[in-house]
């Protein structure tokens, strides 16, 4: 008994469920400035899952097709405007800041040959959004894919939280999607169009997590919105499907979630495929789900994580850490134990 506890005394040190002592001091040691890349971002593991990130559909799976894409900008939504544009689909990126989106369409549009619109948007202000999408009608007409990424997020204990700050990322990120899901279904709907819905989420829209509770409920809210309307709505033509990513290195996500870089190497710890995820593999399932060929595909909710969430879920599975002579003793002690 006491090798065991010496055991795990030693590895609590090291592992990610018990990092938060050592770790956070020498977080706010640091200070809080640097977006670092770390020295080591890939687990050994990681040779056996290579990220292929260049588009896998057929070139023109989406030729004569428009696709609205919220936070087209940067990020994720640049990653699948530029999938869904380089499979021939006429693009129109939306959010707040008008010159991101301009050198985004210019830089893939130059690269695809086909035309990314850029038209700003809060998704926040209804308004905003209503002339967002009489612009899309105006240019290019109705879409046939609808992605609702735009987001906001950033941790923070949630005693720390005033009521303008809940109300920032629930107003971006659920209000927002409702905002721009109404709009453009009530013109679809009135057009007899048919279009795929595609809603981006999180891991934990479904257990909830400490310190990014505004995200994680909004981002929960999002989930129900999308299974209501795929029984609602799918009469008209419409389908919805969601995305729940696990950790990808953009810097919208990783300046505000990661703000010291020092996370990073804790969850690649708790990644089986040893490695985070891509834009590029986000990119080719979104660009599935919104195609013709997940057409009977409607209500799914699909997770792209390196298998994150089941790491994080199991009692035991910490135990990945134990040594093969660790598991020697232990296992000598465990035959020797005779009765309850
Ligand atoms: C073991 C640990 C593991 C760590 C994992 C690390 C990496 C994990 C990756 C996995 C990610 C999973 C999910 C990701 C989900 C995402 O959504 S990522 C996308 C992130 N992108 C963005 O957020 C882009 C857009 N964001 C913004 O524009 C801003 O950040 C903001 C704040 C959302 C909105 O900006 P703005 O409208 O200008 O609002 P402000 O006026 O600045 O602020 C509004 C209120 O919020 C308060 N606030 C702002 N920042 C903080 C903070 N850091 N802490 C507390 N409060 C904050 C601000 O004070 C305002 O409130 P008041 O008016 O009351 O002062
Ligand atoms: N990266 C990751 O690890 C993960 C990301 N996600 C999700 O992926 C999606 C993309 O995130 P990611 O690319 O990482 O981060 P980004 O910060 O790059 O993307 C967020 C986008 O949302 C836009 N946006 C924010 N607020 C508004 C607003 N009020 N109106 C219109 N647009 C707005 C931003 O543009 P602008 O500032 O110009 O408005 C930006 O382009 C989000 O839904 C996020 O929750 C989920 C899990 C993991």
């Amino acid at each position: 008994v006491k090798i065991i506890i010496r055991i795990f005394d030693a590895e609590s040190l090291s592992t990610s469920n018990a990092l938060f002592t050592p770790c956070l001091l020498q977080l706010f040691g640091n200070g809080t400035a640097v977006l670092r890349k770390s020295d080591d971002d890939r687990a050994p593991q990681a040779r056996f899952f290579p990220p292929l990130q260049e588009p896998m559909l057929l070139p023109g799976t989406f030729k004569n097709k428009v696709a609205f894409i919220t936070g087209g900008g940067t990020g994720l939504g640049k990653g699948m405007t530029f999938t869904l544009s380089s499979l021939g689909a006429e693009c129109v990126i939306a959010s707040r800041n008008l010159d991101v989106l301009k050198a985004t369409a210019e830089e893939i549009s130059s690269q695809t040959g086909n035309k990314v619109h850029p038209v700003q948007c809060n998704v926040r202000d209804p308004d905003s959004v209503k002339a967002t999408v009489d612009q899309m009608v105006n240019d290019v007409g109705l879409p046939d894919v609808v992605i609702n990424n735009a987001a906001g997020n950033f941790i923070s204990p949630s005693e720390r939280l005033s009521a303008n700050a809940w109300k920032a990322i629930t107003d971006t990120v659920l209000n927002g999607t409702a905002y721009i899901t109404l709009d453009i279904g009530k013109r679809l709907i009135a057009a007899q169009k048919g279009a795929a819905f595609l809603c981006i989420t999180t891991i934990y829209a479904d257990s909830g997590s400490g310190f990014v509770m505004p995200s994680a409920s909004a981002k929960a809210g999002v989930e129900a919105l999308c299974k209501s309307l795929v029984a609602e709505w799918g009469r008209y033509g419409l389908r919805f499907n969601i995305i729940q990513p696990g950790p990808i290195k953009t810097k919208g996500a990783f300046s505000r979630l990661d703000p010291t870089g020092k996370f990073e190497k804790l969850m690649i710890e708790r990644i089986p495929v040893g490695r985070l995820g891509t834009v590029g593999e986000i990119a080719n399932l979104a660009a599935y789900l919104c195609s013709d060929y997940a057409s009977w595909v409607s209500g799914a909710t699909i997770k792209i994580d390196g298998g994150e969430y089941s790491f994080m879920a199991g009692e035991f599975n910490s135990l990945s850490l134990v040594t093969k002579e660790q598991w020697d003793v232990m296992e000598a002690i465990i035959r020797q134990t005779k009765g309850s």
